[in-house]
């Protein structure tokens, strides 16, 4: 087990955003993490990235109680765009290196090639797409156990979204986790192992998407429109 939450809880004010919250997650696996606007996703990985602190319960990394430590093992990308427009992708590689020990540097290279992105274009030129696929090239080139990816999917068209997931595909391995929060529930159902339902703060169900599938006769979609 790479991940366990117990009885994790943040309020804020008298908003409980995340509510008793029980989570286990493997390595090796790929989850969809779903739920409604405002249900906790964010939040929830802010937690587990160090980002926030829990108002009470508990957070378990790699059998141990959570340590600042383990920020280093656990990347996190946020909705947020973070890059300047001044900067090139050459310089995002440089501001990245810096800013994270676990950076590889010469991933990062091959990634950005790979994906049509040359060292000198700049920010401000970039479309959406392209943005969004250098905030994943960028992310997933921390050499990290634990990979949350908030909403890496939104915004972008039919071929970008395909694209960013063929590399989280590439990247995803025996070792390593990734967790995705996403709306578009249909784009990630292929590819997920489990699904992780969300609802006012509180994980309401976690279940395998195959299992799901082959016992059930049913899609992620479906228990989507049941459950929520
Ligand atoms: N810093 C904050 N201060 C006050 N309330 C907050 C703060 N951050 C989140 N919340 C509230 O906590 C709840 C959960 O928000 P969160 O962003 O975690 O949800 P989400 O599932 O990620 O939503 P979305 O799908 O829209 O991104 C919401 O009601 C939100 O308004």
């Amino acid at each position: 087990m790479i991940l366990q939450c117990i009885g994790l809880n943040k309020s804020f004010g008298n908003k409980k955003a995340v509510n008793d919250f029980n989570i286990k997650l493997t390595e090796g696996k790929v989850y969809g993490l779903l739920g409604e606007n405002g249900s906790g996703k964010t939040t929830w990985m802010k937690m587990v990235a160090g980002l926030t602190k829990p108002t009470s319960g508990e957070i378990i990394y790699k059998e141990a109680p959570w340590n600042y430590k383990d920020k280093s093992e656990i990347a996190y990308m946020s909705t947020e765009p973070f890059f300047y427009d001044f900067m090139s992708i050459k310089d995002v590689g440089r501001y990245y290196a810096d800013f994270f020990e676990d950076f590889d540097t010469e991933k990062f290279q091959k990634m950005t090639d790979k994906v049509g992105l040359e060292e000198s274009m700049k920010i401000k030129t970039l479309s959406t797409g392209m943005t969004a696929k250098l905030k994943v090239v960028a992310t997933l080139s921390r050499n990290a156990s634990l990979f949350l990816l908030d909403e890496p999917l939104n915004g972008i068209d039919f071929k970008a979204r395909e694209e960013i997931i063929s590399i989280i595909l590439d990247e995803a391995d025996s070792k390593n986790c990734f967790v995705i929060s996403t709306h578009l529930i249909n784009e990630i159902e292929s590819f997920i192992d489990e699904a992780i339902f969300v609802k006012n703060g509180q994980l309401i169900l976690q279940t395998e998407t195959e299992k799901e599938r082959m016992q059930n006769g049913k899609s992620i979609a479906d228990i989507y429109m049941e459950i929520m």
